[in-house]
């Protein structure tokens, strides 16, 4: 899922200025992978992708957006399964078998409003090809000519603006398994990089671009080869076009390049990237980022562990992108509505420790887990995310805070009272981690 070999031909200067400031002020964003493969819905819920080894992985893929390759694969419990449940039939039938019959973007942008989301990544394409509006050159393999029959990439896309959300594109130019095959199923990351398929994905992009002007483009795996140049269908040109199109709009980095607006880490992959100054977080709510009917809540994320994951990750300067993995029909599992209808409550009442917040300086206070605590920071205030309720002492050492005015984000003073090194802070029992606001002198805020 990371980035390869680099071309240095290309020189990036004129694309390079800094993120727009919307990125990282958003904080949280919902991912949304819907596709043919919500249809089987099946993987075995193994771990998280950088703590399981590769070979392990390959045949046990707990990502169901991946079905159609892990039941290529012999001796895989996905190929037993379809075989099971499906017959020999083939991986194109699910695409007609998706109908999304209770498909409700205006909902869907409201409970991804209503979560605290401030953007929404839509899977234009994945990793099977099947694309969610009408492609160019993909003939009726989309779902505007079969399945759904309709362009599931317009329709969100409005939704969620009208619901004030930024609305970004996903799309993978590393792997296109209709136009590939799976080259060698046993190495799954081995791409396409002729410049055939560079040319038709960079087609697809620029038509993203044309038709949607999405926030964000968001490649996965990365671009291939022959597209690494700077003609007319190279990857130079297609930023330019986008960045022309979208002044605010934002890459990731996964182009196998060296331009990106911000760096991105999945799951426990590529953490090193949460070193970057803009930088974000994905993952699913389960294992898997595509619906997988073998969740359950022991795999998953509930709301409490979802409010300490995005605070970890803001509190060191990240973004979050939480995948929701739709039904076929179109509903959001109960399981995910019941995360995000969490999140956002907890959001509603201490959203202000979060968006629009970044680290707090360490020379302020520093994150610990016993008890649980994580510092994010406005320019004028220090907050302290206590996971914990009743006395509780917190490290905090500076001068730059009045440690004394100490109150929640909805204005509760909480009792403070300095100790040696630290605070002793008294917490109203909370629904979830409490949140601790205190007045910074203006001297330390947070880091640039
Ligand atoms: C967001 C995730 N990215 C990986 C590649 N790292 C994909 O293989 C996976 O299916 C999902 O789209």
């Amino acid at each position: 899922c990371e980035a390869g070999p680099v071309d240095d031909a290309v020189d990036w200067t004129d694309l390079t200025r800094p993120t727009p400031a919307w990125f990282p002020a958003a904080r949280l964003g919902i991912f949304v992978h819907w596709g043919a493969y919500s249809v089987p819905a099946w993987a075995e819920p193994t771990g998280e992708l950088g703590t399981i080894d590769e070979a392990t992985w390959v045949r046990h893929n707990p990502y169901a957006e991946w079905y159609w390759h892990t039941i290529q694969l012999p001796g895989a419990p996905a190929r037993e399964h379809h075989r099971t449940v499906w017959g020999d039939r083939p991986y194109d039938d699910f695409l007609d078998l998706w109908k999304a019959e209770s498909f409700d973007a205006a909902a869907w942008a409201r409970l991804f409003r209503q979560a605290g989301a401030r953007y929404v990544v839509l899977v234009t394409k994945h990793h099977d090809g099947i694309a969610l509006w009408d492609a160019p050159g993909t003939g009726t393999r989309n779902t505007v000519h079969r399945g759904p029959q309709r362009d599931l990439v317009a329709e969100l896309a409005a939704a969620v603006r009208a619901e004030g959300l930024r609305f970004g594109t996903y799309y993978s130019g590393g792997l296109d398994w209709s136009v590939t095959g799976f080259l060698d199923p046993e190495q799954p990351l081995l791409r396409p990089n002729d410049a055939a398929y560079a040319a038709y994905a960079a087609v697809h992009v620029r038509d993203l671009v044309d038709r949607y002007a999405p926030d964000v483009l968001w490649n996965d795996i990365e671009w291939p080869d022959a597209g690494k140049h700077r003609g007319r269908l190279g990857l130079h040109e297609l930023f330019r076009h986008y960045y022309d199109a979208v002044a605010e709009g934002v890459v990731n980095d996964r182009w196998g390049e060296t331009h990106w607006d911000y760096r991105t880490s999945e799951y426990q992959h590529a953490r090193e990237n949460e070193s970057a100054a803009v930088w974000e977080n994905n993952r699913g709510i389960g294992l898997s980022f595509g619906y997988n009917q073998v969740e359950g809540p022991e795999h998953s994320l509930d709301a409490h562990a979802a409010v300490r994951h995005l605070v970890d990750v803001v509190s060191r300067g990240g973004n979050l992108l939480l995948d929701v993995g739709p039904t076929a029909a179109g509903e959001i599992p109960e399981l995910q509505r019941r995360t995000l209808e969490g999140l956002g409550a907890w959001l509603a009442a201490n959203g202000g420790a979060v968006h629009g917040a970044a680290p707090l300086s360490p020379a302020v206070a520093t994150a610990s887990d016993e008890p649980w605590v994580r510092w994010t920071a406005t320019p004028t205030t220090a907050y302290a995310v206590v996971d914990a309720a009743g006395d509780v002492t917190v490290r905090a050492d500076h001068d730059a805070v009045d440690w004394a005015a100490s109150r929640t984000p909805a204005g509760t003073a909480v009792e403070a009272q300095p100790v040696d090194g630290g605070l002793a802070l008294r917490l109203p029992p909370a629904d979830g981690p409490a949140v601790v606001g205190f007045p910074l002198a203006g001297t330390v805020g947070p880091r640039a």
